[in-house]
């Protein structure tokens, strides 16, 4: 479905939003992210003839401005292959409802556990930390601990025969603020990017409570796992991807500098996952 220097389109959907990929073949062109899409935009999709006709709910008018050059003009100095028509479309997605919604897509391949070559999966496990370690993996080598500050903050290892180690799952950063926010009758909804800097761990105000409970937990969560990742693979590596890892970078930086600088920040491992899984060899 995906020929060699195709374009084509890869879709991770998460339980907050769509991240998107635009390849080239195997080059990695462009990622973004959209909010959920209504089944006419997939229609829409399903139409368009060249990169330019993407539906903006899909391709933000200002992304394409900023690729303008590369998607239209045939005299481009790289002029791009012909958009087949309808886009080989790659999804991942760890919501049932969305890969239901896109498999009405007419040239979608929805990825699976058992086309990833890792061993030892467990059959519910999320088709998303299966793709970022795999990805990860082939790209820097096994063992390799992904981390992924996503809706959920997840851990995913594998040993160096490629056999999945485990892992956990526990509450992201937004959705343990989002959860104080909505479960209690007076906290206040803390958005994680209004968070500057680290506050104090024991505050002297509501808001600032709220940050040192949720953030300095995780971050001694983190640490913790990856203590334990090392003293069972000493050599083993490390990834962080997911829309928190930024954030949580920067506060580890600040706490746990010797362990914030053997950290690899990568967004786009599953992207790199997928994109193993489909090439055509
Ligand atoms: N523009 C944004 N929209 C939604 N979440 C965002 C955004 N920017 C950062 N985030 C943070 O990223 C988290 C979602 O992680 P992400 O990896 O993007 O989502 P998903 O779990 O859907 O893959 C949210 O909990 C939020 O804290
Ligand atoms: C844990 C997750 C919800 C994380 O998804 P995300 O935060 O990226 O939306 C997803 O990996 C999932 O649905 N996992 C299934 C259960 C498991 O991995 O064991
Ligand atoms: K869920």
């Amino acid at each position: 479905m995906i020929k060699k220097n195709n374009i084509w389109l890869a879709l991770e959907i998460g339980n907050s939003r769509l991240h998107w990929a635009l390849f080239f073949g195997a080059k990695l062109d462009s990622t973004w992210n959209t909010d959920y899409l209504p089944e006419s935009v997939i229609q829409q999709l399903a139409q368009c003839q060249t990169l330019n006709d993407l539906p903006p709910e899909i391709l933000p008018p200002i992304h394409k401005q900023a690729n303008q050059e590369k998607y239209t003009s045939p005299s481009s100095p790289c002029p791009l292959p012909p958009a087949p028509c309808p886009l080989p479309l790659a999804i991942a997605s760890v919501v049932p409802s969305q890969t239901a919604l896109w498999q009405t897509y007419p040239n979608v391949r929805v990825i699976t556990l058992e086309q990833i070559p890792l061993k030892g999966l467990y059959p519910t496990l999320g088709i998303d930390r299966a793709l970022a370690l795999w990805g990860a993996g082939k790209t820097w080598g096994f063992p390799m601990l992904v981390i992924d500050a996503g809706t959920a903050l997840t851990f995913t290892a594998a040993d160096a025969d490629e056999c999945l180690v485990g892992g956990a799952i526990l509450p992201g950063l937004g959705l343990q603020f989002t959860s104080l926010g909505q479960k209690t009758g007076q906290l206040p909804l803390i958005e994680t990017q209004a968070i500057a800097s680290l506050p104090p761990r024991f505050a002297l105000n509501t808001t600032e409570a709220i940050q040192s409970g949720v953030i300095y937990t995780i971050l001694a969560g983190i640490k913790d796992f990856i203590e334990n990742w090392w003293q069972l693979f000493p050599m083993g590596k490390i990834a962080i991807k997911g829309g928190d890892r930024t954030i949580l970078l920067n506060y580890l930086q600040a706490l746990y500098p010797a362990i914030a600088s053997r950290l690899t920040v990568e967004p786009n491992l599953i992207f790199w996952g997928i994109e193993k899984i489909v090439r055509i060899p």
